[in-house]
């Protein structure tokens, strides 16, 4: 990416977590303003972290980890936002990982799942046009098979993506859907298929039985797909995105996340929570409706956006 393309992502970006980050650096003024480290200000540390949901392993860990280095000195709030970013970048290195397309699979077979209005449709789209621009044949499958409008949706996509979106009736059977379109890419000499999925409550059993089915045509038609199967979570979720992660893990083989709407939330350090508790690869996050607001997941760019500092 070119510096001033960087840049302008770091200010979306920045710009995307403010309520998040305003949230810590808030918390983080009132807690050290003119204050020694003593064991009240470490409590409502840990406190801070754990209701801006870092989650209580990282709020612990952070928390130690300040105490061990500094205890009984006099820390400033931005000393604590270096300390925030630092630590957030070493907990988010091991998950930050781009999502690599294997074009040699002709088509390489993405499946999208996760909870009703959590981002799945759009973020398919703003996929779509990203690897389009790469100059990769890209197809799409209204998998959502419930909605008309989530068909309606993705087919707006495919206007303005340029890239094919194979759709079939309301109600019509998801899975065999699924075939079909990668029929039709293997066929067509499609490289990369994207996959829809009507969006599910975890605790609905049967719409989970639904998804099995789905991955099971899936690997009757290409042994080796679906090659990513991608949990779209919205940011706004907060804690619930926990069981969204164990739930659809055990419906299916979650092989990484997409954590949209940051922007919509201060919640945004459900992310950390969730890398130091499943250790999933996070490929991108979305910070906006727009195409340009879906990007790789850079951990030192969203831990510093996260801590209020600068790039
Ligand atoms: N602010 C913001 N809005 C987003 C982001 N990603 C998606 N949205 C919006 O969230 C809403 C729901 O997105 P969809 O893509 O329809 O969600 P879905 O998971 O396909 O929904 P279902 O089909 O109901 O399961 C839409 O209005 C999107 O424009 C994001 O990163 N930020």
């Amino acid at each position: 990416m070119s510096e001033e393309g960087k840049k302008s992502w770091f200010a979306r970006l920045k710009d995307g977590l403010k309520r998040s980050s305003s949230k810590l650096t808030t918390g983080i003024a009132d807690i050290f303003t003119k204050r020694r480290l003593d064991d009240d200000a470490l409590e409502e540390f840990e406190d801070l972290l754990i209701t801006s949901d870092l989650g209580v392993t990282t709020a612990a860990k952070l928390g130690a980890e300040l105490s061990r280095t500094r205890f009984d000195k006099e820390v400033d709030p931005a000393e604590v936002q270096e300390f925030i970013a630092t630590e957030v970048a070493k907990i988010l290195e091991p998950v930050a990982k781009p999502l690599v397309i294997d074009a040699t699979k002709k088509p390489h077979v993405i499946l999208v799942v996760g909870v009703n209005g959590s981002g799945k449709t759009t973020t398919i789209g703003k996929l779509a046009k990203t690897y389009r621009d790469q100059g990769l044949k890209v197809m799409m499958a209204a998998g959502d098979t419930f909605r008309a409008a989530a068909v309606e949706q993705l087919k707006v996509w495919g206007e303005r993506t340029g890239c094919p979106v194979i759709a079939r009736d309301t109600g019509a059977d998801a899975a065999g859907l699924a075939f079909d379109a990668i029929d039709q890419a293997k066929r067509e000499g499609y490289d990369l298929l994207l996959i829809d999925t009507a969006g599910r409550l975890q605790n609905k059993a049967h719409l989970m039985d639904e998804l099995k089915k789905i991955v099971r045509v899936i690997h009757k038609r290409d042994e080796t797909a679906p090659h990513d199967t991608l949990l779209v979570l919205d940011a706004t979720t907060g804690q619930n995105a926990h069981s969204q992660v164990e739930v659809f893990s055990e419906a299916t083989s979650v092989t990484g996340l997409i954590v949209t709407k940051l922007d919509g939330t201060a919640k945004g350090g459900v992310v950390v929570a969730l890398a130091e508790k499943f250790g999933k690869p996070v490929h991108a996050i979305g910070v906006g409706e727009s195409a340009e607001d879906l990007r790789p997941f850079d951990a030192k760019s969203f831990a510093r956006s996260l801590a209020g500092l600068e790039d």
